[in-house]
């Protein structure tokens, strides 16, 4: 098992907090004038992406604790001066013609975290603190397209600005993660982009930063309002309620003092609360793709001033269910065409199909693939056992039973090192249906088990309080159908089981990484039958990647089924990893994405990892 880098990262942002309450304070205001209080006009909404192209906007961002000066290019007027006229009341729509006023107290989205003394520390001190990201150095990274700009170590090499630093700080984030280190510069650079990796590994950040600090750099004053209707300039979409409100928190807390403002819009909740929320302002709309469609026919919401579109779990945005809602909105509601708005899909897993889908959204995408795409992490420990149908509820009892004979669960994960963790360890149970789910439920708290249960058939309230009471160990139990399945960060899953095991090796993938999330190790337990048969040779073969033990039982019936498990899957296995565009390529002996841009270091097939030369197939191939 490799070394956590995530433990290590909690252990040494303990180290560097000071303890001493008395050092909390807030931080100096910020400087930063949102785009609607800056001169300019706004006639020019249709115009091609800005201020994202070319070269840094910033000047003075050392990513050090110095408030840098924030002078926009080509003009006079620094951010700084503007910021305090702003804040004189001086100018400006706030207060004055429909816009809304940021000056608004802020809640504080890191609560008693916010300490001084760690934000001030820049990235390169936190970086002594005996950080071991060695682990992730031999990552293989695939990126195909054109004029790829190169990727970066560290924060400070990117141009985010001081205040988008310093939320990172207080996230405590002190290295970027493989994904955020090639993704955030591609997105910086203005290029739509296509992008997997693994669970856990850091997507919400790549995709969030470079948004917020467009948004900031925006040379355009925002139509905020015209009548009830909104114009955000930024929209992400997610397929699940519970994943669009993480992606808000996340969200707030990295435009924390920007200006930035983030609303989210999901259906189950009150829209009228939604509602009075958009009216008081948004720059980037989090929202689920049937809440957005309706508030876009109530004209509450235009999405004509959009600049950045992402989608988080673009697969599964992309796949049959959620397509024609996708198609809808991006295509039919008024959004500026691909190649005028800047388009981003986030996903740790692509198929090919898929991939080919989502081309339609896409102009000269980057593709970019970091860790074994479509696979799971080997910091999950995965078990498969041989379960009929009839034994699993004995079967997860003893698992159960042996989990709390451990003392704390902890014990479970073998480098598990913070010692909350060692109080906390939750299992996320997962079953096919609905009803699967609440029986499951009652039968476990009856034996002793105190379980709640999350699925489509309860209200959001439900839902949402079953999250809360699950993550805040009240519940350790959770019994969830595919609703859980994506995206959801909840810290101290040890233990996923796959009760009933899904249908498609995809789903299998996001499940289990519930757990083994940002470096931290985990364990997944699946229950395997005969009704499991199409998944035996994915899985069989998914678990060798990941250098898991596979029974021999398994491969006994992954050597007798059909590849099964993945309709999208290429047969032999390899999850899907390259970009469609390169085989189709490959296929039609084109040589399209390998050495055929002019000019750039960086174009055609890259890796950045020391094992493939450009034109050389990646590890998926
Ligand atoms: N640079 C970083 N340093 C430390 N922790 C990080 C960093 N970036 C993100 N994290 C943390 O890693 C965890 C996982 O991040 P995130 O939820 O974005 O993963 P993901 O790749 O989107 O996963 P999934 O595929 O399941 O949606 C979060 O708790 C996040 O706060």
């Amino acid at each position: 098992m490799r070394t956590s880098w995530a433990d290590s990262v909690s252990n040494s942002a303990a180290e560097i907090a000071i303890s001493d309450k008395n050092s909390l304070r807030r931080p100096t205001r910020s400087t930063y004038v949102p785009p609607h209080l800056r001169s300019g006009s706004i006639s020019d909404l249709s115009g091609p992406v800005s201020g994202t192209n070319g070269g840094s906007r910033w000047t003075g961002s050392d990513g050090g604790g110095t408030k840098p000066e924030l002078r926009r290019q080509g003009q006079g007027n620094s951010y700084a001066t503007a910021g305090r006229d702003a804040a004189a009341g001086g100018g400006g729509r706030n207060n004055r013609s429909g816009g809304w006023d940021r000056r608004e107290r802020e809640v504080n989205p890191f609560g008693n975290d916010d300490k001084i003394d760690d934000i001030k520390q820049n990235f390169s001190e936190q970086e002594n603190s005996g950080i071991n990201f060695d682990a992730y150095e031999d990552i293989p990274v695939e990126v195909s397209g054109e004029n790829v700009p190169p990727p970066v170590n560290t924060f400070a090499e990117i141009d985010l600005g001081e205040i988008l630093n310093q939320n990172i700080r207080r996230c405590k984030y002190v290295k970027p993660t493989p994904i955020q280190r090639h993704a955030i510069p591609i997105a910086l650079a203005g290029k739509d982009l296509m992008a997997c990796a693994q669970t856990g590994s850091g997507k919400t950040a790549a995709f969030c930063f470079p948004i917020i600090s467009g948004i900031m750099r925006e040379p355009y004053a925002q139509r905020s309002h015209v009548g009830r209707t909104v114009y955000p300039l930024g929209l992400i979409l997610s397929p699940t309620r519970e994943l669009s409100c993480q992606i808000h928190d996340e969200a707030k807390k990295f435009s924390y003092q920007t200006g930035v403002k983030v609303v989210v819009a999901y259906g189950g909740a009150p829209i009228n609360q939604q509602l009075r929320e958009l009216e008081r302002g948004v720059d980037i709309l989090v929202a689920t793709p049937g809440r957005l469609v309706d508030l876009l026919e109530r004209a509450r919401v235009s999405l004509q001033a959009v600049r950045y579109l992402a989608l988080d779990e673009a697969d599964r945005m992309l796949d049959m269910g959620f397509e024609p809602q996708i198609r809808k909105i991006v295509e039919q509601m008024n959004m500026p065409n691909r190649g005028v708005r800047q388009t981003m899909l986030f996903s740790a897993t692509f198929p090919r199909e898929i991939q080919r889908l989502a081309s339609d959204f896409l102009s000269n995408h980057i593709f970019l693939a970091v860790g074994r795409v479509g696979s799971s992490t080997d910091l999950i420990v995965q078990r498969v056992e041989y379960v009929l149908e009839s034994d699993k509820r004995s079967h997860l009892m003893d698992l159960l039973h042996a989990q709390r004979e451990n003392g704390n669960h902890g014990k479970v994960i073998r480098d598990y090192s913070v010692s909350l963790t060692l109080q906390l360890a939750l299992t996320l149970v997962f079953v096919e249906t609905k009803k699967g789910a609440d029986s499951l439920e009652h039968w476990l708290c009856m034996n002793g088990f105190p379980s709640t249960t999350i699925h489509g058939d309860r209200t959001q309230q439900e839902r949402e309080l079953a999250l809360r009471s699950f993550k805040s160990g009240k519940t350790p139990i959770l019994v969830a159908t595919d609703v859980a399945a994506r995206g959801l960060d909840i810290p101290h899953v040890a233990h996923v089981v796959n009760f009933d095991l899904p249908n498609d090796i995809d789903d299998y993938v996001h499940r289990i990484g519930r757990t083994g999330r940002a470096g931290k190790t985990g364990l997944a337990t699946a229950f395997f039958n005969e009704s499991n048969l199409s998944l035996a040779r994915p899985l069989a073969e998914l678990m060798q990647e990941a250098s898991q033990e596979v029974p021999a039982w398994l491969t006994h019936y992954a050597s007798r089924a059909p590849y099964g498990g993945n309709k999208n899957r290429r047969s032999g296995g390899r999850f899907g990893g390259s970009d469609f565009r390169r085989e189709e390529s490959i296929g039609k002996n084109l040589d399209y994405y390998s050495g055929g841009n002019s000019g750039n270091a960086y174009g055609g097939l890259v890796d950045f990892s020391g094992g493939y030369a450009p034109g050389v197939t990646s590890a998926w191939d």
